[in-house]
This record gives C-alpha cells, sequence and structure tokens, in this order.
C-alpha cells in the first residue's frame, strides 16, 4: 500500500517535503509539490499562551489556530488530519487513534511538563516528534504546594468556609506554624527539589522518597521506603509522573500509615491517589486537611462540571489543575515549545524531544537537508548510503542519532539531487517517514 502525505515550500531557505511508510515491508513515495511557508498548519489547543503564536509568526508561520479548550476526540481526529503541528497542554489525550488520524502531522508541543497524556510509543510509530517544557512551570507548582500547606496548617480553607456561611470559627486549636515541621516529598526531581529548598528556609525539616537515589540538597534526607517517609511525615506532597508504578501509589493503606492530622498535597497527576479512601480519611479526621490540584477525571473545559467524592470539604482545598498556571510559567512555556517547534520545522533540530533521537543541527545554506526517520533496525544507515554513493549524490554533511526504537539521519546534499534521493529514501526497508528542508 501506498501513502502519499507531502509538503513543500517555494521558499528558498525552508521548505518541507514529507512521506510516511507504515511497516517495516511498506514504502512510501513522495513528489513535492509547492507549499507556502504560511501554508503549514499550526493547530494550538487549551488556550496556550499567546506568547507561542508571536514566535511562530516570528518565524514566518501565519496559518495558526489556537482555541481555549480541548477538543472532544472525534472533533480532534477530524480536525487533527490536515495539521502538521500541534501544541496541547495536560487535557487533550494523543491516543494512538489519534495519531492514525494525524496523516500530516511532524510534531507535537506539549505545552506543559508532564507528557502522559501522548502515547509516546504511537507518535514514535508515525515518525511524530513529541517536545514539552520540563522546567518553566517548576517554580509556579513549588510555591503553590508551599502556600497551601502553610494555609492547611492554620485551617484557614475551613475557616474561611465558615466565615463565608457567615460563622466565626475563632480559635487555634489545630492551627500550627509551619516551622519545624517535616515535609514529605514522594519524587525529589525538578519540582520536589526546588520545593525541598524553600521549605528549608522556612525552617521547615525535608525527607524524600524517590526510586532513584538523588542528592539532597540542603539538609534534606532520603529514605529508603515509602511508608518510612509516610510515617514521619506532618505533610507529604506529591511531585511523581503519571507511570504505571505510581498509578494509585496513595491508597488506603498508604493514608493509613500517614501520622494522624497530617495533610496531604497532590499536584502531580490524579491518578496518584486515591479519592474514595482519601475522602474517607478526611470525614474521619485521620487527616487535617488535603490540597488537591489534579483529579482521576478532569473537566475538558471549564463549562464542563468537575464532579468529586470531595467536594463540600471545608478542610480541602481544590484547585482546577492550576499548580503551572502563572502568567510567567504560561508565557515561558509558550516561548519554550514554540521554539522547539520551530527549530524542528525549520532546521530538524530535536533538542529535548521527549521520544525522538536528540540531534541539534547547524544551517544549511545552500543546501537541502533531508531528514529520514527509521525503525532502529541494523543496515539502515548503509542502505541510505548506498542511495546516495550509487546515485553519484556527493554528501556535504551527515548526522545519525538513535534511540532503542528509532533512528534519525540527516543528510545535506545538494539541491539538484534531492527529488530523487527522498524517493529513493521513502523506499528504505524500515522507513517512517523522510522529508526534506530547504
Ligand atoms: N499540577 C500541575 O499543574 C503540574 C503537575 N506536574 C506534574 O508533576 C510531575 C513532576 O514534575 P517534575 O518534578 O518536573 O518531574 P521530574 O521528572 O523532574 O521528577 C519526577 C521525580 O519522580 C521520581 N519518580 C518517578 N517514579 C517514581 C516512583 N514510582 N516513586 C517515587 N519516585 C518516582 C523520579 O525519579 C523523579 O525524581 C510531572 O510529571 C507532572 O505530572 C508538573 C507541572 C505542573
Ligand atoms: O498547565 C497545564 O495545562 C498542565 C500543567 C501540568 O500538569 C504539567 O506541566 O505537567
Amino acid at each position: 500500500m501506498l501513502r502519499r502525505s507531502m509538503l513543500a515550500s517555494t521558499s528558498p531557505f525552508f521548505g518541507l517535503a514529507c512521506c510516511r511508510g507504515r511497516g517495516f515491508r511498506e514504502y512510501a513515495m513522495s513528489s513535492k509539490t509547492s507549499l507556502e511557508k504560511s501554508r503549514i498548519k499550526f493547530l494550538l489547543l487549551e488556550g496556550i499562551h499567546p506568547s507561542a503564536v508571536e514566535v511562530l509568526r516570528g518565524a514566518g508561520y501565519t496559518n495558526i489556530e489556537s482555541l481555549p479548550g480541548a477538543l472532544p476526540d472525534a472533533e480532534l481526529k477530524a480536525k487533527i488530519a490536515d495539521v502538521h503541528f500541534l501544541g496541547i497542554r495536560s487535557r487533550t489525550q494523543l491516543t494512538a487513534e489519534v495519531f492514525a488520524a494525524a496523516q500530516k502531522l511532524v510534531a507535537a508541543g506539549c505545552f506543559c511538563i508532564g507528557t502522559n497524556q501522548v502515547d509516546l510509543e504511537a507518535a514514535r510509530e508515525h515518525g511524530v516528534a513529541v517536545f514539552n517544557a520540563p522546567y518553566s512551570n517548576t517554580r509556579s507548582v513549588a510555591e503553590l504546594v508551599l502556600a497551601e500547606a502553610i494555609l492547611l496548617l492554620r485551617g484557614v480553607p475551613e475557616k474561611s468556609a465558615v466565615a463565608h456561611r457567615g460563622g466565626w470559627l475563632k480559635s487555634a486549636e489545630n492551627a500550627f506554624e509551619i516551622r519545624g515541621k517535616t515535609l514529605g516529598i514522594v519524587g525529589y526531581g525538578s519540582i520536589g527539589a526546588q520545593l525541598s529548598v524553600l521549605a528549608e528556609a522556612l525552617g521547615m525539616k525535608v525527607a524524600f522518597y524517590d526510586v532513584v537515589t538523588k542528592l539532597p540538597l540542603g539538609n534534606a534526607h532520603q529514605v529508603r521506603e515509602l511508608h518510612q517517609l509516610l510515617a514521619q511525615s506532618d505533610i507529604v506532597t506529591l511531585h511523581v509522573p503519571e507511570t504505571q508504578a505510581t498509578q494509585w501509589m496513595i491508597g488506603a493503606a498508604e493514608i493509613a500509615a500517614m501520622k494522624p492530622g497530617a495533610i496531604l498535597i497532590n499536584a502531580s497527576r490524579g491518578t496518584v491517589v486515591e479519592i474514595e479512601p482519601l475522602a474517607a480519611a478526611l470525614k474521619q479526621k485521620k487527616l487535617l486537611g488535603a490540597a488537591i490540584d489534579v483529579f482521576p477525571v478532569e473537566p475538558r473545559t471549564n463549562k464542563d462540571e468537575f464532579q468529586s467524592p470531595l467536594r463540600g470539604l471545608d478542610n480541602v482545598i481544590l484547585t482546577p489543575h492550576i499548580g503551572g498556571s502563572t502568567m510567567e510559567a504560561q508565557a515561558n512555556i509558550g516561548l519554550e515549545v514554540a521554539e522547539k517547534l520551530v527549530k524542528y520545522s525549520d532546521n530538524g533540530t530535536s533538542t529535548s524531544s521527549v521520544n525522538f533521537p536528540e540531534v541539534a543541527l547547524p544551517a544549511h545554506p545552500g543546501k537541502h537537508r533531508l531528514l529520514h526517520i527509521h525503525r532502529n533496525v541494523p543496515g539502515v544507515l548503509s542502505e541510505i548510503n548506498r542511495i546516495f554513493s550509487d546515485n553519484n549524490i556527493n554528501i556535504s554533511s551527515q548526522f545519525l542519532q538513535t534511540n532503542e526504537k528509532i533512528g534519525y539521519v540527516v543528510t545535506d546534499i545538494d539541491a539538484a539531487y534531492s527529488d530523487l534521493a527522498l524517493e529513493k529514501l521513502a523506499k528504505v526497508n524500515g522507513t517512517i517517514r523522510s522529508r526534506v528542508l530547504f
């Protein structure tokens, strides 16, 4: 079966022609058709900050659609068919079926840290590079968690709720300073470590649990077992990614292992905490309070109803997944991810992609650049180079990088040969996608 997906440009320095193969034994053909840079379509979902649009426009891309919310699955599949670059945040699920419907998709940008909403394996299979912003909202999450810890230790959510209903809960009972308390951090990565520093500055003791041995910052110390951490912490805060290992990692047994009167904060992912036992522990006052920013099921848009067994509990701070939602973080994320998409589109640089081999590429003035993405099986590079030598095509530079699943080879050649070379490269066994930039 032949599949065709082609883009090209009449611009002397930008062009993109791509074709995809499906399956190890299948192949694809290409021919270039004229496509202005302005026709390369960007779809940005979930209210991505306008800084992203500025970056894209500054780079000459004008075909940009930016929508405030996530799209229902069927609408996304229909809309994505003619999209070359997609921007999402945490709500859009990019499944294998969505990638199958995205025949022209070259890259997806997650304008956030987490990439659990993307089937990265399927993206690789379809030759779609995925990028994110691994650090831009770290500080925002850490600040929110610290603020919540202080408010919960003072019982502010409950006292505020009572006052809103006309009551007056002036009391020091169950109200504590944060100084001297133990913060237990689960997941000592970027956010966990940042939080550790801020917490120590407030006089807290910090302990952490992580599957990887980490260098403790300041006076923090790592504990070997999760339950050990839970038993010693006044406040437990979760900063792990969504993985099989972190799914429901805090359930009834873990809540039971926490100190009586402790606080639980989750600004990681909604699948990390089982909500029913948490709600029960809060109602029974086993836990003093909780702050939950992420939920097993979150509304798709701000117009949809939020449902949770935690609703109505005064000692719980409920926030709508806004850990990273500050103007500073969103503006920085917009710049960072848009720049990554532009670099990948303009010259093939895949640095910091989360699913692709990383190649940092120099400019290629006067040359056509062939990008070839293939399954990482023996013999592909030699087959590619045989094509160049058999057809007397001189290579001016070549870059190869692989990961365990795919290889990414970039070859700069004279313009006169790029049509021929692209057509032949697309037939190489194991080809997932090839394109040419000029
Ligand atoms: N609420 C929000 O708006 C936001 C939520 N997040 C979430 O926070 C998570 C953490 O972010 P970062 O700190 O930047 O990630 P990171 O990758 O820097 O750190 C994650 C840490 O968790 C550890 N870890 C992984 N699996 C573990 C396990 N089973 N048990 C214990 N530790 C484990 C890792 O070794 C690593 O040290 C993100 O993956 C994302 O899901 C991130 C930003 C904003
Ligand atoms: O801001 C968002 O939509 C998602 C933030 C988040 O959870 C992340 O960065 O992983």
